[in-house]
């Protein structure tokens, strides 16, 4: 797809006008005539350059979409490409002089691998879930962490809606059936999805389209959230997880990976649904005990179940990846009928990936080139407006510091020569984050303002900009 292809998807996408005298405010518009050129809208801000210019480096994982690379390559950065992710000891070489890294669900950011990331600016989860990156160690260490927050959610909830029929009908058993030569034309224990009810735990962004789809189809639909959300449609929040198990036909998980929600579906809550009743799972594998899962469903208990993420997945496609020395369970799990399993694709639609290619790569961009943190999930939100074009004198300065009494007046103090047009500061946990914009600053002052900020105690990193 090209660029204008895109950015036209986007315009249709986001009901904006494409046409050349075209004025709108919305955010993709402007970050799309940014990153495409030839858009319709003019900027008039001046672009600002990290301290080293031209030498961002950036490592791209498992198959990030091309719109993201075509956004980095315009940048003019240095971009490095793999298709799957890398095992530990190469990550470790790799990572050791980007300044950004992009990723899905596979790579894991642990503390030990982010040790050796002495140039890392920021991390991008080219994805929703960002349980696969130390977030804590990561903003201590002065990398901020953007993920996509709603792209590929309708993808998810057409997938389950795609998995309540194919388990109500058996239809992964009639086609592997079939496929092997048996004709087994059968209706016993087969149903209509019309008038079932759906229980939903998590009505988040995935959730909620879920529940507005599975209604569409005739479904009844109730939610189980560990916060008050407004109910869409004929919807209805309820109170316990219990209640929401003892209730549906179908339960569909679609919570984050948490301590809280580790083997949120165990024995005990299988027991506490309805006999012949289905699980969903397109969260996070380590959600669902599927040791148990296996358990109730060989007792008849569970009456299907459809598992598109598991605790431990490969790290790359290929055949006989999915055994008992990945998951121990592997092999009795597959033996299973009324199982269908899918490798991590909740998301994987080319709606989906491009759509999350141009928002992290545009946040990852904003953050390297500006400083706006605004959607970071690790780390203070902050922004400035832009500086204009006339504002030739003009260093942008992003200090990241721990957060404790003192450090403005010393940073302040370092920045009185110059004039302070504008500053924004704001702190999460133990992280602070400060951006100015100074005036009236020659090119020889920059170097001697970057080794004083750099000097400072409680510093975590310091950026110049200009
Ligand atoms: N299979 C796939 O390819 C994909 C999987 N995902 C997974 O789906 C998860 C959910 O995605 P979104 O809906 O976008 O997240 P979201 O953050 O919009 O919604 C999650 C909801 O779960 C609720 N929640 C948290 N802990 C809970 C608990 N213990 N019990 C009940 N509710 C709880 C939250 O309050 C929130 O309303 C993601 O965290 C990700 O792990 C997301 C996209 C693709
Ligand atoms: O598509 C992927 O790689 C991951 C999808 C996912 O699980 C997420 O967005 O959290």
């Amino acid at each position: 797809m090209s660029a204008e292809q895109i950015s036209n998807t986007f315009q249709k996408a986001m009901n904006i006008s494409g046409s050349p005298n075209a004025v709108s405010t919305s955010p993709t518009q402007s970050y799309l005539s940014q990153y495409f050129p030839g858009g319709n809208q003019q900027k008039t801000s001046k672009a600002l350059k990290p301290f080293s210019t031209g030498d961002i480096k950036i490592l791209l994982l498992e198959n990030v979409n091309l719109t993201a690379i075509n956004i980095f390559k315009n940048q003019g950065y240095q971009v490095e490409f793999y298709k799957s992710s890398l095992p530990e000891d190469e990550l470790i070489e790799k990572i050791k002089d980007v300044h950004a890294i992009g990723i899905r669900s596979k790579t894991k950011l642990t503390e030990k691998i982010l040790q050796h990331a002495k140039n890392l600016v920021v991390i991008g989860c080219f994805c929703i879930g960002t349980n696969q990156v130390d977030l804590e160690y990561a903003a201590k260490s002065g990398i901020s962490v953007f993920n996509s927050p709603f792209s590929n959610s309708r993808s998810v909830a057409e997938l389950v809606i795609a998995e309540i029929i194919t388990l109500a009908r058996q239809l992964g058993d009639r086609s592997i059936e079939l496929h092997t030569g048996t004709w087994n034309k059968v209706s016993s224990k087969c149903w209509e999805i019309r008038g079932k009810t759906l229980g939903i735990v998590g009505y988040g962004h995935i959730g909620s389209q879920l529940s507005v789809l599975a209604e569409a189809m005739g479904m009844n639909v109730i939610y189980y959230d560990v916060v008050m959300i407004m109910a869409l449609g004929n919807s209805k929040q309820v109170d316990t997880l219990d209640e929401l198990l003892s209730k549906s036909d179908f339960v569909t998980l679609h919570v984050p990976a948490t301590s809280e929600t580790a083997n949120l579906l165990s024995a005990p809550q299988f027991a506490a649904m309805k006999d012949g009743a289905y699980v969903i799972n397109a969260s996070r594998g380590t959600v669902v005990d599927i040791a148990a899962l296996v358990q109730a469903m060989k007792s008849g208990k569970i009456a299907g179940a459809a598992l598109d993420v598991y605790p431990n997945e490969p790290a790359k496609n290929g055949e006989n990846l999915f055994n008992n020395d990945l998951n121990s369970w592997a092999e009795e799990l597959t033996s299973l009928r009324n199982v269908i399993l899918t490798p991590h694709i909740g998301g994987s639609t080319e709606e989906a990936q491009s759509s999350i290619g141009v928002e992290v790569a545009s946040s990852l961009t904003k953050y390297i080139n500006e400083g706006s943190s605004i959607g970071a999930v690790n780390f203070p939100e902050v922004s400035l407006r832009d500086l204009d074009l006339d504002q030739e004198n003009s260093v942008r300065v992003l200090y990241i510091h721990q957060n404790v009494p003192g450090v403005l007046k010393t940073v302040n103090n370092i920045l009185s020569n110059h004039n302070i047009e504008k500053q924004f500061t704001d702190s999460r946990g133990d992280v602070a984050y400060l951006m100015a914009d100074i005036s009236q600053v020659d090119l020889a002052d920059i170097k001697s303002l970057y080794e004083q900020l750099e000097q400072t105690p409680y510093k975590i990193a310091t950026r110049l900009l200009y």
